[in-house]
């Protein structure tokens, strides 16, 4: 559906390599998420793929038709939310998908436009100009915007940043629904757990290239031998009490709890270390790693 390769870019303006030979291959009704630090590259092939920015080396198909030499085929087949406002704020937002509908030749879609509008609580807004709306009610209509032409990829970069949570949530809803429908999504995000909740698939950019790429089950489990395990007990420890357990970094907290980071494997044999000393415990709670962790770890590695 989207092949991307050995794709780079560097801004002539401050010769700024943005991107370092990508590669990347998505196959339809994907759910990826796309994740980097600021500056990581992200925005830059989300351009290169709107068609905004000019790779400077490497090739892009979208759905088998080439980026530069069949544009109009590609067009249509993506969608894309734009991280920044990108409509004339002096039309209602009716004309704006009209306007928008007309780009692609598309006359009779009402129906389907007032769908949309239903489904990202908006319809009330119809005949509101694109200025008065608020900053959250401009990302959906953002995403709208982007489906008017029904497009088979849709390429959202980072489109809750500054979404309230209830909203954000009609949102997740209204992804989760249209990739049920087939859609192949692409979603760029700052919120870790957004990806975690909505993602099948997560790729890591840093620095111009893809640091990992790999279904986020496994990424998770990848990185999940290190857990931690806190174990309470129903008398008041001491630090010195684990002084045997020094290499899984204990400390206590609560004074009747003493946390440790072990690998997962180590698990039985530290809790028979614990009860060889007659040291009984009364409860056993085990952090498992979240996304958020693993992509610290990988960008800082
Ligand atoms: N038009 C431009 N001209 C020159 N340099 C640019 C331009 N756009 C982006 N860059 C640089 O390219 C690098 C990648 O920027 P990009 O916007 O793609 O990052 P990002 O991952 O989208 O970041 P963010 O999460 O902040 O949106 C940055 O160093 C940025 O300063």
């Amino acid at each position: 559906m989207l092949k991307i390769n050995n794709v780079s870019k560097t801004y002539l303006k401050n010769q700024k390599e943005a991107l370092k030979n990508i590669n990347l291959n998505i196959t339809k009704g994907e759910f990826t998420a796309l994740l980097g630090q600021n500056g990581a590259g992200k925005t830059t092939l989300i351009n290169i793929l709107a068609g905004n920015v000019k790779k400077t080396h490497g090739e892009v198909k979208i759905g088998g038709y080439d980026l530069e030499k069949q544009e109009l085929e590609t067009k249509k087949i993506i969608g894309i939310v734009p991280q920044e406002i990108s409509y004339d704020p002096a039309f209602t937002v009716e004309e704006l998908l009209k306007k928008q509908s007309g780009y692609f030749g598309l006359k009779n879609n009402n129906e389907y436009i007032d769908e949309l509008l239903e489904s990202l609580a908006l319809k009330d807004k119809k005949k509101a100009y694109g200025r008065e709306l608020s900053g959250g009610m401009k990302r959906r209509l953002l995403i709208v915007k982007a489906l008017v032409h029904k497009p088979e990829i849709l390429i959202l970069d980072e489109p809750t940043a500054g979404v309230d949570i209830e909203l954000r949530h009609t949102m997740y809803e209204f992804l989760r629904k249209l990739h049920k429908s087939g859609m192949t999504i692409i979603l760029t995000t700052h919120y870790i757990e957004e990806a975690e909740k909505l993602c099948k698939r997560v790729i890591v950019i840093n620095n111009g290239s893809i640091i990992a790429d790999e279904p986020k089950d496994k990424l998770l489990k990848d990185f999940s031998k290190e857990i931690k395990v806190e174990i309470d007990f129903d008398w008041e420890v001491n630090i010195a009490d684990f002084e045997f357990l020094s290499e899984y970094h204990p400390k206590i907290k609560d004074k009747r709890k003493v946390s440790l980071k072990i690998d997962k494997n180590d698990l039985t044999k530290i809790l028979e270390m614990i009860m060889q000393k007659n040291m009984k415990f009364v409860d056993l709670n085990i952090e498992k790693q979240k996304l958020e962790d693993v992509y610290l770890q990988l960008i800082r590695r």
